[in-house]
């Protein structure tokens, strides 16, 4: 059984462009999956259908085997979810909100009293938990939100643009939770963010969306050799040496590499013809690197 299974998912909301097209995915149970495209590529409408929020103008997807439109309900109780436009209710402390929102998760007054304040403890807003919502900064409010969204300990957890607002310290928390939710329970993470450096520490799988279209799906590793991104050998030399058939960069003589293995016998090569080697490295492709590309890629295809 996948956690998210998304089969020609296509949905138009105005019945002549389609703001998501022919979506198929699956999503194994546990993984963390950064779902990364431009502003309006899809990913906030994706999250709705997969959600129940919002019913597909064709194809299905599923969620635990549940379709969120003839099951929401299952559906509501398996999930979790952050998006901007989660409302919580301004006039209501924090711990009054999430008090309200544990009871229409179904939770007794017990457990969502204790489960509000594992949270806010986890999540720092223990001190703020008795000041009204709209007395919260940015950051209080969104990690409030995510704290929302845990409240009934959901199996999957669908986190649209989580960070976005944040200072980098609560960035750090609200992320360290993300990988500790995924590392200690199993819970699948559903990750939309534009912020790709903390995709490649989170995810271990992602798939790149652009107007719509999923353009790309895997690990960073076969992103990267499916659109022939390779890892480089760079070499800091004595100054005035240089390397034939390398670039040089900003101090760094470079050249790519078929596979990493090759790089201790080239350095070795370096050195026995006679360079002195003041620094070696391996400059693998980033997220950031391999998603442009495949962005570049989509454009000059088109
Ligand atoms: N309620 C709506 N009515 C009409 N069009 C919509 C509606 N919601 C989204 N769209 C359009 O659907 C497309 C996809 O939007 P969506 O919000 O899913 O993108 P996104 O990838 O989440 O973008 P962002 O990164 O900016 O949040 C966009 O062209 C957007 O204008």
């Amino acid at each position: 059984m996948y956690a998210v299974s998304a089969k020609s998912l296509t949905k138009s909301y105005d019945g002549k462009t389609n703001a998501l097209n022919d979506l198929s995915l699956e999503i194994p149970q546990g993984s963390v999956y950064g779902f990364l495209g431009p502003n309006g590529a899809g990913k906030t409408t994706s999250v709705k259908l997969f959600t129940g929020l919002l019913k597909p103008t064709q194809g299905e997807c599923t969620v635990l085997d549940l379709n969120p439109v003839k099951d929401p309900s299952e559906v509501h109780r398996l999930c979790g979810v952050m998006t901007e436009t989660a409302r919580m209710y301004g006039q209501l402390t924090g711990t009054q909100n999430l008090l309200f929102f544990a009871q229409t998760a179904g939770l007794s007054r017990e457990e969502g009293n204790e489960r509000a304040s594992e949270l806010l403890k986890k999540l720092d807003l223990w001190d703020a938990r008795d000041k009204k919502l709209r007395e919260y900064s940015t950051g209080m409010a969104q990690r409030l939100s995510l704290a929302r969204a845990l409240i009934n300990r959901p199996q999957i957890l669908f986190l649209d643009e989580p960070t976005s607002g944040l200072d980098p310290e609560s960035a750090q928390s609200v992320n360290s939770m993300i990988t500790d939710l995924a590392n200690s329970t199993g819970t699948t993470v559903f990750l939309c963010t534009h912020q790709l450096r903390y995709a490649q520490d989170l995810c271990d799988s992602y798939g790149i969306i652009d107007k719509g279209k999923l353009i790309a799906g895997g690990s960073l590793e076969n992103l990267c050799s499916n659109i022939g991104s390779r890892a480089k050998a760079a070499f800091r030399l004595q100054e005035g040496d240089s390397l034939d058939g390398f670039d040089y960069d900003s101090g760094w003589w470079q050249t790519e590499l078929e596979q990493e293995g090759q790089m201790p016998k080239l350095l070795k090569n370096i050195v026995e013809s006679g360079h002195d080697v003041y620094e070696a490295r391996l400059v693998k492709p980033t997220l950031e690197d391999v998603y442009f590309e495949y962005l570049k890629h989509q454009e000059e295809t088109k």
